[in-house]
């Protein structure tokens, strides 16, 4: 046996060692639920709140009196009665007491307190509750704020608290918050408010792009969740869905919101199976990208195919180079930029480490004494390309780690069972391309392993994000070799700026040429994931030779047999 596997061998994930953990996966989210909604039992008096209605007024700066905007008769009673006996508790008041600014200077002192800094004219105050939102001061649809409550939203999320209200106010966005910080929440929302007014429906009136299927999905998900009880209807177009009935022309008219992948949408604005004309709100979920060369000429075209004069953009990501905000900006009116945190800034919940591996091997070395020494799963790993993604799954699963690959080589479905076994606990190690390393929300990810080093500071961003999210902790493991050391420097500086203790010489390392920053890019040669020891290989290749001689010798036998014949016979 080689080295390797001996030191791989018998590694197994023993869930009675993290029995700690394994009820993560399983009966936590219930429990967390039922909390949320005994927490969100928020109140106000019913009448007092349609008084209000006339008086609505964005971002006016009076104190306003908050509470649920519960529909049925019943649930008012009981809101009734629950106002009064919060009345009574101190704590349950200071909810109920929630309030919109009174001053500029407040708003201001409250965006610093929450990181939120923000570039623009005219910007509109954040909301500091979700009772702020139920206000009149906001009016939020009373659907919508139940549907809230009921999900386990308690307290909004920075980049919810100001994009939010710039959003119901149709202005033009641009946000930039942190991995796993509520940002699909923040442009849901106040899409949703605005398509509950009742209005004719012709076609689309929202749309929303995203780089993956997968991503697409995972936001109609949380759209459907928001909307529930309304009746607002959603579609996801994808290659997988368009042979649907659904998909035919005519139905189509009759959603409301299209969330979709930019290749997709291409073919079908050319095949003229959707009119985009009727579109009041476009946004780009993980904008960058989109706006990104691979990207760029399917995203014009659907700039141009919206052609609404009024149309709202929204832009959203967890980074943005400054190429991109200008870029942004020559499409946008008049925008407002959000960022929360700093910039192209790592998720402040990731404990980040590097690990220096030597050579390809190494890694392979430091994985196997990782599992050895005990994972919390569930894990992900990333690699640079299909190829090693996998081959280092079939060395993974011959030493019983309960692990799976996935890469755009398997099929949709393949791919969908993965995701959903992954997120319910059942897959705990699963090994991911690139495809995965934007937006997916897997709430339970301890642990983020970058096998291969990441080709941009923003894949970097991007791939530890997929843990630490929504305020859990999580941490972040990146291989590296020699043969990367020269291609660091980013991903240094952004493990410095999260406050990471790096040695000194790291930070002397130079940085990128355009040169490098292209090969990086592309990816670097890795060779294979390969965990055959040299003496071994050593071993093969000289069997290798020996049997290349001996049919050379045969060969060689047999032509002489031939001429010697042939000879014969003249
Ligand atoms: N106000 C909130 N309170 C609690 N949880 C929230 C809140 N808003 C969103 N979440 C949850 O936080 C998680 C992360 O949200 P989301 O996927 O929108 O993050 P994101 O900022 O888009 O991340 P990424 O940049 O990786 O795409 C989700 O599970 C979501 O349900």
């Amino acid at each position: 046996m080689d080295l390797f596997h001996l030191l791989g061998g018998g590694a197994r994930f023993d869930k009675t060692r993290f029995k700690n953990d394994v009820h993560l996966f399983e009966g936590e989210k219930e429990a967390n639920q039922t909390q949320s909604k005994k927490k969100n039992a928020a109140v106000v008096d019913p009448h007092v709140r349609s008084q209000l209605l006339d008086e609505i007024d964005f971002f006016k700066t009076s104190h306003t009196t908050v509470g649920s905007l519960n529909q049925s008769k019943d649930e008012n009673k009981a809101s009734l009665q629950e106002t009064t006996r919060s009345k009574s508790s101190k704590k349950a008041n200071r909810n109920l007491m929630s309030t919109v600014f009174d001053t500029v200077e407040e708003a201001k002192e409250f965006r610093k307190e929450h990181k939120i800094k923000v570039y623009g004219t005219d910007v509109p105050n954040p909301f500091r509750s979700f009772q702020d939102l139920a206000s009149p001061a906001y009016n939020l649809d009373p659907v919508l704020y139940r549907n809230l409550t009921t999900i386990k939203y308690t307290t909004p999320t920075p980049v919810q608290m100001q994009s939010i209200p710039i959003m119901l106010h149709g202005r033009d966005v641009m946000a930039c918050a942190p991995t796993g910080s509520g940002k699909t929440m923040a442009f849901l929302l106040p899409i949703l408010q605005d398509l509950k007014k009742p209005e004719k429906k012709t076609s689309y009136r929202a749309l929303i792009i995203a780089p993956t299927r997968e991503l697409a999905q995972q936001i109609a998900r949380e759209a459907n969740h928001l909307s529930q009880g309304t009746k607002l209807r959603i579609n996801v177009l994808t290659k997988a869905t368009a042979a649907d009935k659904s998909q035919n022309p005519e139905s189509r008219q009759k959603f409301d919101i299209l969330i979709t992948t930019p290749l997709r949408l291409v073919y079908a604005i050319k095949e003229k199976e959707v009119d985009l004309t009727a579109v009041k709100h476009l946004v780009l979920d993980e904008a960058d990208k989109l706006l990104d060369q691979g990207f760029l000429e399917q995203t014009d075209e659907i700039f141009a195919a919206c052609s609404s004069a009024t149309i709202q953009k929204s832009l959203f990501s967890a980074t943005f180079s400054s190429h991109v905000e200008e870029l942004a900006n020559t499409v946008m009116k008049n925008p407002i930029r959000i960022v929360i945190g700093s910039k192209n800034a790592a998720t402040d919940t990731i404990k980040q480490e590097l690990l220096f591996t030597g050579t390809e091997a190494g890694k392979m070395i430091a994985l196997r004494q990782l599992v050895q020494k005990g994972i919390k799963p569930p894990v992900l790993i990333f690699v640079q390309s299909i190829e090693r993604a996998k081959e280092l799954f079939h060395e993974l699963i011959f030493d019983g780690i309960n692990v799976e690959v996935i890469h755009s080589d398997r099929s949709k479905a393949q791919r969908d069972n993965i995701i959903d076994q992954f997120r319910v606990g059942k897959i705990w190690v699963l090994i991911a391309t690139e495809l995965m390393a934007r937006g997916l929300d897997f709430k339970g990810v301890n642990l983020v392993i970058n096998y291969d080093f990441p080709q941009t500071v923003a894949s970097y961003i991007h791939r530890i994000g997929r843990t630490g999210r929504a305020g859990r902790q999580g941490e972040a493991v990146t291989y590296y070799t020699q043969d990367d050391l020269q291609y660091m420097r980013g991903v240094v500086n952004v493990m410095k700026n999260s406050g990471c203790e790096i040695p000194e010489w790291m930070l002397n390392i130079k940085k990128m040429t355009s040169n490098q920053k292209q090969k990086m890019r592309k990816g670097l040669d890795r060779g294979h994931v390969d965990t055959t020891s040299k003496y071994d290989k050593y071993k093969q290749n000289k069997k290798n030779e020996m049997i290349e001689a001996s049919k050379k010798r045969k060969r060689i036998a047999a032509q002489k047999e031939k001429q010697a014949k042939k000879a014969k016979n003249e």
